[in-house]
């Protein structure tokens, strides 16, 4: 297709007097990865369930791969992925007859199960019923769901929360190989090395508005401040100090300290999309 998979414009909704989502707009273009991130409450949630058609938007619009998302059209539900903690699995249902419901409610005729389960790691687990699964596997159960229909718009709402290093890792080659056969992806997670690692872009939410849209190497050159972090012996205790990095009286301030006997480490800090996170909103990501 040409233009964007999802298209988003001016879009609202209220819940009774609380506006939740205040008229945000952004795109993401086929084979992008756009890391929607943002405290609890802000919203993210509220604007995925409108993006996937459970919730009607209050003002404003959206197109998901051209089409409405306020038409309750099935093409729409066809052609995307979701993967949302409130959607439920069968639990007395194997692995593969879950996937292999869901594939019969798209229609698709012979879905590839055993592949999809292989790529989440749960090939092993296949017959097993889905109830003697633990947190993680059901959380990869999630993730194999939103594959199944080999959807062109995956929709992940913290799709690693939960899940151990290496199957974290797994999963985020996935979600960029999905990406790289020409997926638009929507992600949302608190996890920002993962948002800094998969994201082509960012989008900062706070209160129901985007208070921030680019690549995360655009952000940290706008937002973003390098620092130095000194460790020196100070009687029988060690000071830490905190330094800017582009500031020319701290690099004076640096130069003296390279020299002096009481200097024991001296490292370098990035800008992290937390940092820049707290500094264009004033809170942190995680509450
Ligand atoms: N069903 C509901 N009824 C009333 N208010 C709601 C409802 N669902 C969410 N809200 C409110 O809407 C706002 C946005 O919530 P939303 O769930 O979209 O946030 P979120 O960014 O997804 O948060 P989290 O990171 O915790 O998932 C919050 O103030 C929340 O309390």
């Amino acid at each position: 297709m040409t233009g964007p998979a999802i298209s988003v414009s001016g879009l609202r909704f209220t819940y009774g007097a609380l506006e939740a989502v205040k008229g945000i707009s952004f795109d993401v273009a086929p084979g992008e990865i756009l890391g929607f991130l943002g405290p609890n409450g802000a919203g993210k949630s509220t604007t995925i369930k409108m993006l996937t058609g459970q919730l009607r938007p209050s003002g404003g619009g959206a197109r998901v791969l051209g089409i409405d998302v306020s038409t309750d059209d099935p093409e729409l539900q066809a052609r995307i992925g979701v993967c949302f903690e409130e959607k439920n699995l069968y639990l007395n249902m194997s692995a593969k007859e879950n996937l292999e419901f869901f594939a019969s409610l798209y229609g698709i005729k012979d879905p590839d199960a055993d592949g999809v389960l292989r790529r989440v790691g749960l090939a092993d687990r296949a017959s097993d019923r889905v109830k003697t699964f633990s947190k993680g596997m059901r959380q990869r159960m999630m993730i194999s769901r939103a594959f199944i229909n080999s959807p062109d718009v995956l929709f992940l709402d913290e799709p690693t929360d939960g899940l151990d290093p290496a199957t974290a890792a797994a999963i985020r080659t996935t979600i960029q190989e999905e990406a790289d056969r020409g997926v638009a992806v929507l992600l949302t997670t608190h996890d920002m090395f993962e948002a800094d690692q998969l994201s082509d872009r960012v989008a900062f939410l706070n209160a129901g508005e985007i208070v921030a849209l680019d690549t995360p190497e655009n952000l940290k050159l706008r937002y973003g401040s390098r620092s130095v972090k000194v460790r020196l012996r100070e009687g029988d205790g060690i000071r830490e100090e905190t330094w800017p990095l582009d500031d020319a009286a701290a690099a004076t301030r640096l130069g003296a300290l390279m020299t002096s006997p009481d200097l024991l480490t001296m490292h370098t800090e990035e800008a992290t999309l937390e940092h820049i996170f707290i500094r264009l909103t004033g809170r942190g990501l995680a509450g």
